[in-house]
């Protein structure tokens, strides 16, 4: 812990060469993407389920998440280029967070100390070695897969505690999920937050569980027991509220004194929601359904934002304040832009708000850092926002459907990722006992 930490100190402290490049150069040139960072910044590493591979597949989804979050540019910058990103953190509070991952975690260094982004090495063979010991000392594979996880979680636990302390407590988690399998059990769901935060043992880990109607009890139990959460896989406005009662129950229900420490994000999903409900559209077809196109996920995560600000304000809210609670942030999930007739900054510009986060993958990343601009959005018409919710639903949009369609698929998917690892590791697995025979 120490010796990361100091390195990342060190290096804050140094004056860090960085420069930045169009994603069109970039995609010419086929080399690393680079960009600034600020010489003192908060990043936070966060990891999905489906993110550990150990070979990639044709066609395999990997989502791993390795989230970097600007802080304040101290001293003269003088050799620190400013990106957008130092202006969505600085000036409007919003968090941008890159969504990827690697093993060895270690090779986010050059990311965080110079502000040279290396793509993540998600054909690594990094997890060789300690797979073939556990395949070798006979333990299973899935047990061998949360073992993989596990320290890549420890990992980058180390590598951005001092960011957690820096921020006290704020920022420089890492977030590793629950099994997607359990996502229709509330009590294993409980059980298995509980092994998995005490497995990894770090101060700033996050546990990641999805909001489904039977995780929500999930969410509180395991807030009410000072387990810090990233809600994931939400879409819809009755469940994001779900979510947050959730959040505040638990945190009535911990009995802690102080509160400080049990900190949470909602995942809202974004993207998905305008993929399902444009094709919905179309289905209709009017010049009025037609031109609503584009137009529903944004108006949604809008309306949330509302959500947010009424829920964590009032008495109730208040009472948890003066117990040192924090708020659950908003955080954007699935920014990047599925219509390529879209903008590609369509799910990040439009978002803009304090206390929020925006994950953003390479895609809409380097989008918004190449013409991305930085004002506070989320709240600059919500009526606009109120206007096309409405108008959806007079033409025949259920938000209730596109919520619970969104989640089915959504789990769905998080489900086929977490199998197919397993079935990649077990081929995997068969193939290193035949070369070792
Ligand atoms: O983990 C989270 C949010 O909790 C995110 O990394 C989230 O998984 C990703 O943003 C999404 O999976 C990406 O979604 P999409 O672009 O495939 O629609």
């Amino acid at each position: 812990m120490a010796s990361i930490s100091k390195l990342s100190a060190s290096a804050f402290a140094s004056s860090a060469t960085s420069f930045t490049r169009s994603s069109q150069q970039q995609q010419q040139q086929n080399q690393p993407m680079c960009f600034a960072y600020p010489r003192k910044r908060i990043a936070i590493f966060e990891k999905s389920i489906s993110s550990s591979k150990l070979s990639v597949r044709a066609g395999q989804r990997i989502a791993g998440s390795l989230i970097v979050r600007c802080s304040k540019v101290d001293g003269n910058g003088s050799s620190v280029k400013r990106t957008t990103l130092h202006d969505l953190y600085e000036k409007e509070g919003q968090s941008p967070w890159y969504d990827n991952l690697c093993r060895p975690v270690t090779d986010l260094i050059p990311l965080i100390e110079s502000g040279i982004f290396q793509k993540a090495i998600s054909t690594s063979s990094a997890y060789n070695d300690q797979f073939k010991q556990l395949v070798q000392s006979g333990v299973d594979i899935k047990m061998s897969y949360w073992e993989l996880v596990v320290k890549d979680i420890q990992d980058a636990c180390k590598l951005f505690e001092s960011i957690y302390d820096d921020s006290d407590g704020g920022d420089g988690y890492v977030s590793v999920e629950v099994s997607p399998l359990l996502a229709d059990d509330t009590e294993t769901t409980i059980q298995a937050a509980k092994l998995l935060h005490k497995k990894v043992n770090r101060r700033n880990v996050y546990i990641k569980i999805p909001a489904t109607a039977p995780c929500i009890p999930s969410i509180k139990e395991v807030i009410a027991n000072g387990i810090s959460v990233n809600v994931t896989l939400i879409f819809s406005l009755a469940r994001y509220e779900a979510v947050i009662d959730a959040y505040l129950d638990g945190l009535e229900a911990s009995g802690l004194n102080d509160l400080s420490r049990v900190t949470s994000v909602a995942s809202f999903f974004v993207s998905r929601v305008d993929s399902l409900v444009d094709k919905l559209l179309e289905k209709i077809g009017t010049p009025e359904a037609l031109d609503l196109r584009g137009k529903a996920a944004n108006a949604q995560a809008a309306l949330a934002f509302q959500l947010y600000q009424k829920k964590f304000s009032g008495p109730r809210w208040e009472a948890l304040v003066k117990k040192g609670a924090k708020k659950q942030r908003l955080l954007w999930a699935s920014t990047s832009v599925k219509n390529p007739a879209y903008p590609d900054t369509l799910y990040v510009a439009p978002l803009v708000g304090p206390d929020t986060v925006s994950t953003m993958p390479d895609q809409a990343l380097l989008a918004f850092i190449d013409h991305g601009t930085v004002a506070r959005t989320i709240d600059a018409n919500v009526s606009e926002a109120e206007g096309i919710y409405n108008a959806l639903e007079k033409l025949g949009i259920d938000w209730g459907y596109v919520g619970s369609q969104l989640e089915l698929e959504g789990v769905d998917s998080f489900k086929k990722s977490f199998n197919s690892l397993l079935d990649s590791m077990q081929e995997k697995a068969n193939s290193m006992k035949l070369v070792n025979m």
